[in-house]
């Protein structure tokens, strides 16, 4: 186990609820509060649960992890055409050995100790054209934190729909991931509406991930190192091939296996802060030992990079003052992103 893991980075248990969303869209408010209800139990004993009848077409799902699989098996010279150290804005193709594991706050991992991890990845960042709220062309806000911006998107002659593909599915994401928030708010007994002027353009990223079979039979090369998610709340679409593992209270990993129809839903370190840590900003990690290979898009839904997280009041008391100062997600992101990749010159 980490030596010293924070109670609320561990999941209390080892069962992984499953939540039925479809009432997250029903007109009647005792539906949407007995929802809220089994929301609220499963983000304060574990964490993570996982969703269905969430609403994003299983076309969409597929359409995406094909054109990952796609990506990723493009030469190696044509992905480094998108390299992410090109950004400013941490977004663009990580190789294997791109991405340094940092850690949790607990239990930071200097540089020196920082393994390859067995993982590449594609990362985007929120673009109008992921946002169903938006006109085409609508302006970007001030880019204070140095995150709004471009995506290095790969052509139509290297990736036939990959760009429109990655973009249909996030747009269905994110709206997903609005709705979410309008049922967090009422699961912490908060008006239905409290974070909405907190999501006009929302600090969203995205990742395709792909871990490889491990190369050497009996060896485990880790895939992505124990940490927590950082923005909000995550949806992750892990595909059939198992690898996500959370760990509980007893210090065991536990395996987050894939069920089929359903995505993972994962509270991160800006939500768990709001609530002064009731939320689990649970500790995971992937190791992909299936001898095949491994697709996961993560959807990591942060609020506007210019808004403040401020522990809410109800969830503090003399005996549990506020974990932390009022911050602005903008610069808890971008401190986090900065010391994810190798040789990154944003
Ligand atoms: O690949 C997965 O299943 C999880 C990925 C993950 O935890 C992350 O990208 O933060
Ligand atoms: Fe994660």
């Amino acid at each position: 186990m980490l030596p010293s893991s924070n109670q609320s980075q561990l999941a209390e248990c080892a069962a992984i609820p499953v939540i039925d969303l479809s009432a997250l869209d029903s007109s009647c408010p005792e539906e949407r509060q007995r929802l809220a209800r089994q929301i609220y139990d499963a983000c304060t004993r574990v964490g993570f649960f996982y969703v269905k009848n969430h609403g994003i077409p299983e076309t969409l799902v597929n359409d995406v992890h094909n054109v990952a699989a796609q990506f990723f098996s493009l030469p190696e010279e044509e992905k480094m055409k998108f390299y992410i150290g090109n950004s400013q804005k941490f977004r663009g193709y990580s190789p294997v050995g791109g991405e340094k594991a940092t850690g949790t706050e607990e239990n930071p991992i200097s540089e020196e100790e920082a393994g390859v991890m067995l993982s590449e990845a594609f990362d985007i960042g929120y673009e109008v054209a992921m946002d169903s709220t938006k006109k085409p062309g609508a302006t970007l806000p001030p880019d204070t934190y140095g995150l709004y911006g471009e995506n290095q998107w790969p052509d139509e002659q290297t990736l036939a729909g990959f760009t429109q593909t990655y973009l249909g599915y996030c747009v269905s994401a994110l709206d997903l991931c609005r709705k979410m928030m309008k049922i967090f708010a009422l699961a912490l007994g908060l008006p239905e509406e409290y974070f909405d002027s907190s999501m006009q353009t929302p600090g969203v990223t995205s990742r395709m991930m792909h871990y490889p079979a491990q190369p050497v039979a009996g060896e485990v090369q880790e895939g992505l190192g124990a940490h927590t998610d950082w923005e909000c709340f995550t949806i992750l679409s892990q595909g059939h091939v198992p690898g996500l593992e959370i760990l509980n209270h007893n210090g065991e990993w536990v395996l987050a296996p894939p069920i089929a129809g359903t995505l993972v839903v994962n509270i991160a370190d800006c939500l768990s802060t709001w609530t002064n840590k009731k939320f689990k900003s649970t500790i995971h990690r992937v190791n992909n030992l299936s001898g095949e290979e491994r697709y996961s898009i993560p959807f990591f839904f942060g609020v506007d990079y210019d808004s403040t997280i401020s522990v809410l009041d109800k969830y503090t008391s003399s005996e549990n003052p506020p974990c932390r100062a009022p911050f602005k997600a903008g610069d808890w992101v971008r401190e986090k992103l900065s010391k994810a990749y190798v040789g990154y010159e944003g």
